[in-house]
């Protein structure tokens, strides 16, 4: 599995109906390119209609309570976005964990609560520019991986984002070799808190990925995938991107 390239849309909070056609066109390049695995992540309030319209993409969810249910007002549960359509979730995305205070603690209960429902997680990680400064990027990348972990998780339905925040929207993406660094940190962790299956689980890039930077990224050692945000917002952004991950 982790030899098939995951290419995986983050669209934030972009998106009314009039842009399911977009997700419409991005469908169809995925399944003209079917050695690569696709998914969309809409805004919540999408999912059920992508999920039946376009039943051959993956839809995910960009969050999901750690709760089964019960008194968290505004909150949606992972069988609630699974009912929705959705097949797996995006978790601890950076700008969560700024903007809603979400610790290592609650990523990795979303995760168990996520796999609980049978979905697919996608954890994220990455390190704002002053750790990268103070040469802590890999001990804070490491660090948040270990306390997000699900106890007890197997490779099939875990993803890891490693997205360094400073490279989110901003245009900058870091050197091939500091991708590959921390990718293979990364991987070398996953064999320490993994009992077994650690080689499956994808690894995947994010931050200002594009159709000129794909191939170049995707080429780096232990980079299975991309997460992207801006650039997956339309079929002819994002194809570039899948079309790059067929190539290998
Ligand atoms: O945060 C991201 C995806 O989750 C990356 O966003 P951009 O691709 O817009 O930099």
């Amino acid at each position: 599995m982790a030899n098939r390239k995951f290419i995986v849309g983050n669209w934030k909070m972009n998106g009314l109906r009039s842009a399911l056609g977009d997700i419409g066109g991005i469908a169809k390049i995925a399944e003209q390119n079917s050695g690569v695995d696709v998914a969309i992540c809409p805004p919540a309030t999408l999912i059920a209609s992508a999920a039946a319209e376009f039943p051959d993409v993956a839809i995910g969810a960009q969050d999901c309570h750690q709760a089964s249910s019960g008194a968290h007002t505004g909150c949606l549960s992972s069988d609630m976005i699974k009912e929705a359509g959705a097949s797996l979730s995006i978790l601890g995305h950076s700008e969560r964990r700024a903007d809603q205070h979400e610790t290592d603690a609650d990523v990795k209960a979303k995760a168990e609560a996520v796999r609980s429902a049978g979905l697919g997680a996608i954890i994220c990680v990455g390190e704002t520019e002053e750790e990268r400064d103070a040469g802590s990027a890999v001990s804070v990348v490491c660090g948040q991986l270990s306390g997000s972990f699900p106890e007890g998780a197997d490779g099939d339905w875990l993803t890891i984002a490693y997205e360094p925040v400073w490279a989110i929207g901003t245009g900058r993406v870091p050197e091939a070799s500091d991708v590959e660094e921390m990718h293979a940190a990364i991987r070398s962790k996953l064999g320490e808190l993994m009992a077994d299956g650690s080689e499956n689980v994808r690894i995947l890039y994010g931050g200002s990925m594009n159709g000129g930077n794909a191939a170049e990224l995707l080429a780096v050692p232990n980079v299975d995938g991309g997460l992207v945000g801006g650039a997956s917002l339309s079929a002819e952004k994002f194809g570039p991107i899948i079309e790059a991950a067929a190539a290998f």
